[in-house]
């Protein structure tokens, strides 16, 4: 099945609020949705021995070619032909873990860059799940940068002028980026003059590739000279061939599981055609696995905290001995799990970035560290339509269905507050022949893996999830997020609201998010007006009471509307924020800002002085 087109679903869904009312008088299939699956216990229940033997009976049998294929498809042979199709992301088949992906295998006679590979690459960046631009970049574009602290970065307006690796420019384009999006106009010449960082944007705005991009960059230009001895991969056989210990250049640390194989998908693009070896651990899935990629050499580690500390207390496994790079995706939710004594040198922060972050990286980074903040703290941007609608908690799930069902089929998040509903939500929508799929942390790896798998690729459209899954996920196309429990300030409050909707809108994309509401949420009422006053959102009646006294919806200056996540820098700095250059001209923008000019006033001259490659002083494992 092919991947739902996104602006066409965008510009038929009519106002959520409109819809609540109408019956369904049809089955979904009639409306247009796709026919239910059931999980396949078959596949993805098989132990890791049989897996393995599964694939050593296959190498028996496959007439040379490439082996690890074959067993691919065999393992995933009970599944009948056109699932396998839909199922393939980026070259994984159903049962496969994400870790194993396929990496670009460098070999020492490659020279300084590799050859392409056209199977490789098409697994890598010709997929139709890819997140691409959307239409509406303006909305991203115009939405002002603000740089705290004593160091001011130029922005670049390309990819061409960020002084980038040759090999990193042909990624790029492959990957179909044409301009950097703002945040990355200021990350690629922060990390290219060796500052430590602390980076936050809005959601779907390109944080990953903005840490990414630059340090890749700068590690390939010294990948020969700085990385650990590797065996060959052409003769490398998992617990036969003699094992290496794995020692990253750069190490990226993330709070969850999807977001540490999602990132994996992003190295490993940036990695082709180069000697850096992308491998991750998480946790979940089966340690030998993890140590057979380890074991073939590792440059980047991406990694999932608990997981990470097992290895790194198996030093001959895992050293951080060569780590010239750190970076703490989400650092905002990581501080919360005792790892601030590790968290060094770059810290690309989330889409919100709370007062407890900020004083990791306050503690941890280089007096003279870049902060660079692209809008307000946990805003989001008028690409996500947003509908809050009345509903008491009895009839929310007549009202999900009727919801469903009123709207054209769209790939659609629903969010739940629990693991309970979460089970709940699914049962219900499934008994009614939904093609839905479920996430939470009770799930084994396996199937937190199928699911996230079979909504990408639109088997199952529908998915219901915990916050599990709200951070970070970059899902193709999802056009509808459905908030059918909104999170109370327990669990998470505006800033889990705005990940949650944040999956939707991404790049440039337009989305709807349709929020449950009634009297259980009124404590994130006052709060949520905000957030949908500053984009203009309409205000529905039962929340008017909670627009500030004097404000005016659509006139009123959105800057005078207060919210707890503001800077602290700003508010202690007295103003000392330099701001509104958008550094986005590029982006088609027409903001009257400077872009990249003179509005900085002078520059630092501090340049840190690293040649590529080069490690900027006193950070982490320097
Ligand atoms: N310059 C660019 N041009 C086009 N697409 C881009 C660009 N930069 C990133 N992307 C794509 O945009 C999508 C969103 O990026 P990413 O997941 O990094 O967003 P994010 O800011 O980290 O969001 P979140 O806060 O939700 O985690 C990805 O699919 C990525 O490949």
């Amino acid at each position: 099945m092919s991947a739902w087109a996104t602006e066409d679903l965008a510009n038929a869904l009519p106002a959520a609020n409109e819809a609540t009312s109408t019956a369904p008088t049809r089955t979904p299939q009639e409306h247009g949705w796709a026919e239910k699956q059931n999980y396949n216990y078959a596949v993805y229940n098989k132990s890791n021995k049989e897996i393995a033997d599964q694939r050593a009976a296959s190498k028996q049998t496959a007439l040379g070619g490439d082996t690890d294929h074959v067993a691919i498809r065999e393992s995933a042979s009970e599944l009948p032909d056109s699932q396998l199709a839909g199922d393939a992301v980026g070259g994984l088949q159903p049962g496969d873990w994400s870790s194993n992906a396929a990496v670009y295998e460098w070999q020492e006679e490659f020279g300084d860059v590799g050859p392409r590979f056209p199977e490789l690459e098409q697994q890598l960046f010709g997929s139709e799940f890819h997140v691409k631009m959307g239409l509406d970049f303006k909305n991203i574009a115009e939405i002002s940068v603000y740089q705290e602290g004593v160091v001011r970065i130029q922005p670049v307006l390309s990819f061409a002028e960020a002084g980038l690796h040759p090999v990193m420019l042909d990624n790029i384009k492959l990957a179909g980026y044409r301009v950097p999006t703002p945040i990355q106009a200021y990350t690629m010449p922060a990390v290219h003059q060796g500052y430590d960082l602390v980076a936050c944007a809005q959601t779907g705005s390109g944080k990953t590739a903005a840490f990414l991009i630059p340090i890749l960059s700068k590690l390939m230009g010294k990948a020969k000279k700085l990385a650990a001895p590797r065996p060959n991969p052409a003769t490398f056989i998992p617990g036969v061939s003699q094992a290496v210990r794995a020692e990253p250049l750069l190490l990226i640390v993330c709070p969850t599981r999807e977001l540490a194989t999602q990132i994996f998908d992003e190295t490993r693009r940036f990695c082709y055609r180069t000697m850096l070896r992308p491998c991750c651990i998480y946790g979940g899935s089966p340690i030998p696995e993890q140590l057979n990629q380890l074991a073939k050499g590792c440059d980047v580690l991406i990694a999932t905290p608990g997981r990470l500390c097992d290895f790194i207390d198996r030093p001959h496994i895992l050293s951080l001995n060569r780590l010239r790079y750190m970076v703490i995706d989400e650092a905002d939710e990581m501080v919360g799990a005792d790892w601030d004594q590790e968290l060094k040198k770059i810290m690309s922060g989330g889409a919100t970035f709370n007062k407890a972050a900020r004083d990791l990286a306050n503690h941890h980074l280089a007096m003279d560290h870049c902060k660079i903040r692209v809008g307000r703290a946990g805003s989001t941007h008028k690409n996500i339509k947003q509908d809050i609608v009345w509903v008491e908690s009895s009839q929310k799930k007549k009202a999900l269905i009727d919801l469903l069902m009123s709207l054209p089929p769209a790939r659609t998040m629903i969010f739940v507050n629990s693991k309970r509903g979460c089970d709940e939500v699914d049962d219900y929508l499934f008994n009614l022949n939904m093609p839905c799929t479920s996430i939470h942390s009770d799930r084994t790896q396996r199937e937190r893996e199928d699911s996230i798998r079979s909504f990408r690729t639109a088997r199952c459209p529908i998915l219901i999830a915990t916050p599990v899954a709200a951070r970070g996920l970059d899902i193709a196309n999802v056009v509808h997020v459905i908030n059918y429990d909104l999170p109370s300030n327990s669990h998470g409050g505006i800033e889990e609201y705005m990940h949650r909707i944040g999956r939707t809108g991404r790049i440039g994309n337009h989305g709807l998010a349709t929020s449950f509401y009634n009297e259980r949420d009124s404590d994130l009422g006052e709060m949520l007006v905000k957030t949908l006053l500053e984009t203009n959102q309409e205000i529905p009646d039962f929340l008017t009471d909670l627009i500030p006294e004097g404000f005016v919806p659509g006139q009123g200056d959105v800057s005078t509307l207060k919210f707890e996540m503001d800077s602290d820098d700003e508010a202690e700095a007295g103003g000392d924020t330099s701001a509104d250059a958008a550094g986005g001209g590029a982006w088609g923008a027409t903001t009257g800002a400077t872009g990249g000019g003179d509005a900085w006033g002078a520059n630092t001259g501090a340049t840190g002085g690293d040649a590529w490659g080069a490690t900027s002083g006193g950070g982490w494992g320097a």
